[in-house]
This record gives structure tokens, sequence and C-alpha cells, in this order.
């Protein structure tokens, strides 16, 4: 569903991504992760062709470069890590912009799009905040509100730039179990980048591990998140341990730098 190919970037004067290559199936969910800095964001936008890039792009077999954009957002839905939001616009009104692909170029959207954007808003735990203008959230409910937005859209990519940093635990589960379900019902592909090591190997299939711009270990979340990798690339001392259904859990050593 989703392919690079010596995807490199350069942004200024520095090689920010070079020559990564990745694979997503369909239904599939890679979690990007790697230290502050490494190119998680910048890969991202490399695969929704915000940043010039060199290297290929595939999407649903299509070079992405080809796409229109209309036809490009009803493929992929993106949720950057920290959007600017027009404060003054309603929680339902930002969401609602997600169904931008599927309104006539002078028409106004459907009673099927405020139907999809409120059901969104409702599983997010949103429907509260419907009216309230979005200048006037906090960081955690924000991010829901970009999530809502993104999920509106129903594109069968999903790519979340870090989609749990400001949520607190209970949110986080239900993002991401929302998420798990949209996939596992409707065979979303979905590419995340995520700072959290252990709830990256709980959720998604594939890990890719960016060090320095540079792919430096992919495989299953247990092939990946091993001691000595994790040791090396973010320069840390943890220990991991199988968690209740066997995937890695990551602990920090207290003491340990
Ligand atoms: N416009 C720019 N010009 C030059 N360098 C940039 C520019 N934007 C980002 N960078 C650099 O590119 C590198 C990769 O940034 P990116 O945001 O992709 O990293 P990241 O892995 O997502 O980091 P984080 O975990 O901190 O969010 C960083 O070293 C950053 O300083």
């Amino acid at each position: 569903m989703i392919e690079t190919t010596s995807l490199s970037v350069r942004l200024g004067e520095r090689e920010v991504l070079t020559e990564v290559g990745l694979r997503v199936r369909r239904g599939e969910w890679l979690a990007v992760i790697g230290p502050n800095g490494a190119g998680k964001s910048t890969l991202v936008k490399a695969v929704m062709g915000l940043v010039a890039h060199r290297g290929e792009v595939t999407l649903d077999g299509r070079p992405a470069a080809a796409l229109r954009p209309r036809d490009r957002a009803r493929l992929v839905a993106y949720a950057p890590q920290s959007p600017a939001l027009p404060p003054d616009m309603t929680v339902f009104d930002y969401a609602l912009l997600g169904r931008t692909p599927y309104v006539s170029h002078f028409g106004r959207e459907s009673r099927h799009d405020r139907d999809i954007t409120a059901s969104v808003l409702d599983r997010l735990d949103l429907t509260g905040f419907a009216a309230r203008r979005v200048g006037e959230l906090s960081g955690g409910e924000r991010q829901r509100v970009v999530l809502a937005r993104a999920l509106a859209q129903q594109a069968l990519v999903l790519l979340l730039d870090e989609p749990t940093t400001a949520l607190d635990l209970g949110h986080q589960q239900q993002v991401l179990d929302l998420v798990d379900r949209l996939r596992l019902a409707d065979g979303l592909t979905v590419v995340t980048t995520l700072h959290d090591l252990t709830l990256a190997g709980l959720y998604a299939d594939t890990l890719l591990l960016l060090a320095r711009g540079r792919a430096v270990a992919a495989g299953k979340p247990a092939h990946v998140l091993t001691e000595e990798l994790v040791g090396t690339h973010f320069d840390a001392h943890v220990k991991i341990e199988p968690g209740p259904d066997g995937r890695p859990v990551v602990h920090l050593v207290r003491g340990g730098t």
C-alpha cells in the first residue's frame, strides 16, 4: 500500500533522510521510532509529498507524485504533530474539514458528511466539545480534534505523527484502540511515529528504527526493541522484557546515564 525506495531529503545544508526504503501492506500498522531529530516527521512528510525529496514514493501502487491532490486526500489522511489550528473555528467545523475531498467544487458538506463527522467526534469523546472554539482547548483535546479531522477523511491510509504525546493514559488507549479497530474492520493501513517505545511495540505489526536519517533496523517489535539497539541509538540504559501479551515492554533503568 505504501512503498518508498531510496527516499532522501535535504533540508537546508543537511541531509535529514538518507535512502530510506519501507513497505507497508494494506491493513498493516508500521510505527516509526527513533531519537529526537532522527527524521521521523520528515519521513512522514515526504510520504505526504509535503517536503521535496529524492527517491520514489508509491501509494496503492501509484507513484505519489502523479496523484492529484483530491485523489491523494481520499487515499491518505495525515495528522501532523502540532498543526496551526484556526482558533475561532468550532471543533465540529474543524473536524468537518476532513470531508473536503468529497465535497464538489462549489458545493457544501452533505448530511452524510456531517453524520460521519459527528460519529467520529463521538468515538473520540469530543461530542461535548463540538461547539467549542478550537483556540479554547487543552493540548490533549486539540490533539484528538486533529485526529478527528483525519479520521473523518475516511482515507485508506492514516499517517499519524506522534498522535498520543499530549494525551493522558486513558485517551492514549482510546485513540490507539480506535485506530486499531478501524484497521481491523476496514483494512486501513496505518503509519505512526511514536516516542513511546512500549506503545509502538504494543500496537504496530512492524517497527522501523531511524537514526540520523537512516533506517537502522526494521521488523517485528521483539526484533527491533532490544536492549542493545535501543541502548545504542537512544543512548539510554533500558531493560526490556515481554509484557502480558508477549510484546516487549521497555523500562528505563534509573541512574543509568
Ligand atoms: N527546515 C529545516 N532546515 C534544516 N534542518 C531541519 C529543518 N527542519 C528540520 N530539520 C532537521 O531535520 C532533522 C529531522 O527532523 P524531524 O522533525 O524529522 O525529526 P524527528 O525524528 O521527527 O524528531 P522529534 O523526535 O524531535 O520530533 C532534525 O535534526 C531537524 O533539526
